[in-house]
């Protein structure tokens, strides 16, 4: 089923029953103390399980006037209804000596408000109701969570896989649900199990023993401590046992065991009648100790953790659906009037809103543009250009608004030829980067009347940048001039910074300098995220990786371009003079804490970030790094930094891997293979491989790293990706 319905559908149920758990929930947490201030009561006598029935009834009948009945609660604590100085008292006991220890525990105020709150809403059976209602809901809402999970996850394999983090509220709701899962569907199973015996839906059968009084007899006599029942059964599998009302034979001992009821002749020891209790007594009395954590001191510490759950589950699951962006689309064009068709896999709506300005421009310049989902391929009469926009999700899967693309895509042929291109939008922190674009590609390829306009183009990580650089390419070759405006999403920057230039290093063969910039206005970056320069009024943004030399020293590698306005700009600046730039959070490419052995692979300046995380190495931990240049000459620009490091023991080992230094063309996926060993055992230690540079390189790498992952470890790379055992950042 579509993931959207499964989405909606969680979040409609939350809203309906959202005041209603809330009630529960934390009603629910107070009432998770209540077993856990009864078994901590001092009436548990150690070893008193072991006892017989026959001993526990001989010591008591010596100790008390007349003793009416035991009873053993689900604490273990051994209580009798006795007369005592001719009044009727129930207490508990110690069934060794008989001794009182103590009146029975009356239900604290707070408890019984928070019982009747919890089970009724002080509305009797219309508040019953709803609390059952929404005890379904939970079930429905924890299933459809499940799923939801798992689509994230990209399968029900991956399910406990870590999580990615894109903010607060999404990687805690998803962390949490997990954790709470069990518990939420065990309370929210046994609510509504509740609910329906209390409106006896489930009818509450009772066992219902009957005595033939015809067949008594009051013979042969025995003390009851010889009573068979009485001298094989354990204390511990009493519930209760109910003394007979009279000394006449036709009254009889009603003991009541945890599995079965038996009526007993008080005079011979004779079973009377006996049955085990009904599937749904046994399953009722479940159901009680599962919802309320009756006799467990751990299952009440974890039912009161799984309502705690409810209350920040609904909180972050609301702030994700309205910080959402908005996913509405118009028209103003019928799409069989349209000549150009902007299609959309998007599941968080990000990727609607780079095609939605896309889509204004082109109507802007006259085009007849019709924008919508990829789920909502048709036949389109008019068809020049299809432009398919599309995150990727799961393991490389269709995102939600694209799932049914493929089958369609068969269902629809078109008439009339038409041109296509394809803009993968998704992130190299996942291993299967834009693999659903690539393959909208190729089944795009397949088709009869299609034409490939353009290669797939990806964009990492949401940038505006890469969007508009592949916008310029386009309309350039369709002889068209657009001007996108950047969507405002919602960025995890720290405000503008003033930064001043320290040194600038450059050498001239590869185009590529070094800059070492002095933070004047206390921005808090780390190794691994990103600077990003706005290089002129109204010009797009460029980001660069940060490596952090100390506390307000940064270094960022850049290559120059011919027409790059950015690295033009950051060339012609000088010593002292100042930079206005934005750090933004790059969470999933900081250096590892506690990974004993980490790799860094780079190519050209994407060895920036890993001056930065060598030169923090003051512990001295094992780091070894590949970098790919393409002559020993580029090598010069981080000489300094590497042999220092290297000197220092910061870095473990240094090895390198030059393109054009030889006939023989080497990269670094080259030196993988050779250094197999030092990988597998990264990998099998818990160590990080870290990788940053082109996405050429990037994709030669993962490939190797997948192919040792199968020839030596039997394990996917993914498996070491969701243990954050891989970071990438490439461009
Ligand atoms: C759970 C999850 C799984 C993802 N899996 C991939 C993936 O396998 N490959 C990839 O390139 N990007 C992956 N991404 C990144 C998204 O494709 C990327 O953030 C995209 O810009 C989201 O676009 P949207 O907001 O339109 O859905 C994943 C993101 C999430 C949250």
């Amino acid at each position: 089923m579509v993931i959207s319905v499964w989405r909606y559908s969680h979040l409609l149920f939350a809203i309906i029953s959202s005041i209603f758990l809330l009630i529960a929930s934390i009603t629910g947490i107070i009432l998770s103390v209540e077993p856990i201030t009864k078994k901590v009561a001092p009436y548990s006598v150690s070893g008193a399980d072991e006892l017989s029935l026959a001993e526990t009834i001989k010591t008591l009948n010596k100790t008390y006037e007349e003793v009416l009945a035991i009873s053993r609660d689900r604490n273990g604590f051994v209580s009798i209804t006795a007369i005592v100085g001719g009044k009727n008292e129930t207490f508990y006991v110690d069934p060794f000596t008989g001794e009182k220890l103590g009146n029975l525990i009356q239900k604290k105020p707070l408890f019984q408000f928070a019982t009747n709150l919890h089970r009724s809403l002080f509305l009797k059976s219309t508040g019953r109701f709803l609390i059952g209602m929404a005890s379904f809901l939970l079930i429905l809402i924890s299933i459809s969570g499940i799923i939801l999970i798992a689509k994230r996850q990209g399968g029900y394999k991956h399910f406990f896989a870590s999580v990615v983090r894109e903010n607060f509220s999404q990687y805690h709701h998803v962390i949490y649900a997990r954790l709470s899962l069990i518990p939420l569907l065990i309370i929210a199973l046994t609510g509504v199990y509740l609910s329906l015996l209390r409106f006896n839906i489930i009818p509450d059968t009772q066992v219902s023993l009957q005595v033939d009084f015809n067949t008594i007899h009051d013979e042969p006599q025995q003390e009851f401590t010889a009573f068979p029942i009485f001298k094989k059964t354990a204390l511990s599998e009493l519930r209760t046992l109910e003394y007979p009302f009279s000394e006449f034979v036709e009254d009889y001992y009603i003991i009541r065991l945890k599995d079965k009821e038996i009526y007993l002749n008080q005079v011979t020891g004779e079973i009377l009648a006996e049955e085990n209790y009904p599937i749904i007594q046994v399953m009722s009395s479940w159901a009680t100790v599962l919802h309320t954590g009756d006799g467990s001191i751990i299952w009440s510490i974890i039912l009161g953790l799984g309502s705690l759950a409810i209350p920040f589950l609904t909180v972050t699951g609301f702030i994700i659906y309205f910080k959402r962006p908005k996913t509405k689309i118009k028209n103003k064009y019928k799409k069989k009037d349209s000549d150009h068709l902007i299609l959309v896999g998007t599941e968080g709506g990000t990727t609607l809103q780079f095609a939605q300005e896309l889509h204004k421009q082109l109507i802007a310049v006259g085009k007849k543009s019709y924008l919508g989902l990829m789920n909502q391929y048709s036949y389109f009469q008019k068809m020049e250009h299809l432009i398919v926009i599309t995150a990727t999700y799961g393991q490389g899967e269709a995102p939600a608004s694209a799932e049914k693309f493929m089958h369609l895509l068969k269902k629809h042929p078109q008439q009339k030829a038409f041109k296509f291109s394809v803009i993968g939008f998704g992130s190299t922190a996942y291993p299967n980067f834009c693999q659903f674009a690539y393959e909208t590609q190729k089944a795009l390829n397949t088709l009869e009347k299609s034409t490939e306009y353009q290669k797939v183009f990806t964009v990492n990580d949401q940038s505006f940048e890469s969007f508009a650089n592949w916008t310029n390419a386009w309309s350039k070759q369709a002889g068209l001039t657009l001007h996108l405006e950047k969507p405002t999403l919602p960025t995890k920057s720290q405000p503008a910074s003033t930064f001043k230039i320290l040194k600038k290093v450059e050498i001239s063969e590869d185009d590529t300098f070094l800059l070492s910039l002095k933070d004047l206005n206390g921005a808090k970056p780390v190794s691994g995220d990103l600077l990003s320069i706005i290089p002129a009024k109204g010009a797009h943004e460029r980001l660069y990786s940060i490596g952090k030399l100390n506390s307000d020293t940064l270094v960022i590698s850049i290559r120059r371009h011919e027409y790059g306005l950015c690295s033009n700009y950051l060339h012609q600046l000088k010593e002292k003079e100042e930079l206005t730039a934005t750090v933004v959070q790059n969470r999933n490419f900081h250096f590892p804490k506690n990974a004993k052995k980490t790799i860094l692979i780079a190519t050209g300046t994407g060895i920036g970030p890993f001056l930065g995380m060598i030169d923090e190495n003051t512990k001295k931990k094992e780091i070894h790094l590949y970098w790919g240049a393409r002559t020993t000459n580029s090598f010069n620009l981080y000489k300094e930094h590497i042999n220092r490091a290297l000197e220092f023991g910061k870095l473990t080992n240094f090895k390198t891997a030059y393109s054009r230094n030889q006939t023989k063309k080497n990269y670094v996926q080259h030196l993988i293979k050779k250094d197999e060993k030092l990988f597998l055992e990264t990998l099998n230690d818990k160590g990080c491989i870290m990788i940053c540079g082109s996405i050429a390189m990037q994709k030669e790498v993962i490939k190797e790293l997948q192919q040792l992952c199968i020839d030596h470890l039997e394990k996917d790379l993914s498996y070491y990706q969701n243990r954050k055992q891989i970071k990438m950042d490439c461009y």
